[in-house]
């Protein structure tokens, strides 16, 4: 099977080339202040500038506004956008078109009404993320290593691409693709040996565990 990995929060040199050298496609860095996983501008843009050119450089944000946006697009060159956060469609068109870059939008799902969210974003958004809502009182909107129940998504269809979020880890990855039928997994929390710092071996484990394919 041919699934394409995100691997999030990446933070350290070393970290992104354990992602690239694994085999994931996409490496995510976290603009996020409250995240163990929050990188400054300068610092990113030193990663982004190693990353080879099969792992494309996703920014997540939550809720930017544009000065926000523009102060890392700025700096960080970047491939995708990924809106973590409460953005509406019209939010998701917006940044989309003062980036001009793609934009993956986030959707947290505990239950079969959250999964009316990925149809209105699924209008605009070039992306889909399907990841576990958080609890009310949660410090972060995502990477709380909290999966949902893989099966609400048994038999459905998007109108774009999606990836699958939320508590993965290598021991369970292989499973959440069986029963989801997921073409891309993301993955911040389960293959960290701290918050904020990635293990190599579990980035490999993950990446073979999903069935990744080597970029081209
Ligand atoms: O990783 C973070 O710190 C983070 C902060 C704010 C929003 C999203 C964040 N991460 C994303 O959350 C999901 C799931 O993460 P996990 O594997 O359960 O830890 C993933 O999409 C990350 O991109």
């Amino acid at each position: 099977m041919n699934v394409a990995v995100k691997i999030c929060g990446l933070t350290r040199a070393e970290d992104l080339s354990a992602a690239a050298h694994a085999g994931a496609r996409y490496g995510g860095l976290v603009f996020y202040a409250r995240s163990p996983r929050n990188i400054a501008p300068a610092q990113a843009a030193a990663l982004a500038a190693q990353a080879p050119a099969g792992l494309a450089r996703v920014g997540l944000f939550v809720d930017p506004d544009d000065a926000a946006l523009d102060g890392v697009l700025d700096r960080v060159p970047l491939d995708i956008v990924q809106l973590h956060g409460h953005e509406t469609p019209a939010r998701v068109a917006a940044i989309k078109a003062r980036t001009g870059l793609p934009v993956m939008k986030a959707v947290g799902v505990a239950g079969p009404a959250d999964l009316d969210a990925l149809w209105d974003h699924g209008l605009v958004a070039d992306m889909l993320l399907i990841d576990a809502k958080p609890a009310a009182d949660a410090a972060l909107p995502g990477g709380n290593g909290l999966a949902f129940d893989w099966r609400l998504l048994v038999g459905r269809r998007f109108l774009k691409p999606w990836m699958l979020a939320g508590g993965l880890t290598p021991d369970n990855v292989a499973e959440a693709v069986r029963l989801t039928g997921a073409q891309a997994v993301d993955v911040s929390s389960g293959v960290e040996s701290a918050p904020g710092v990635k293990d190599a071996a579990r980035i490999a484990a993950f990446v073979a565990a999903a069935g990744a394919a080597p970029a081209p």
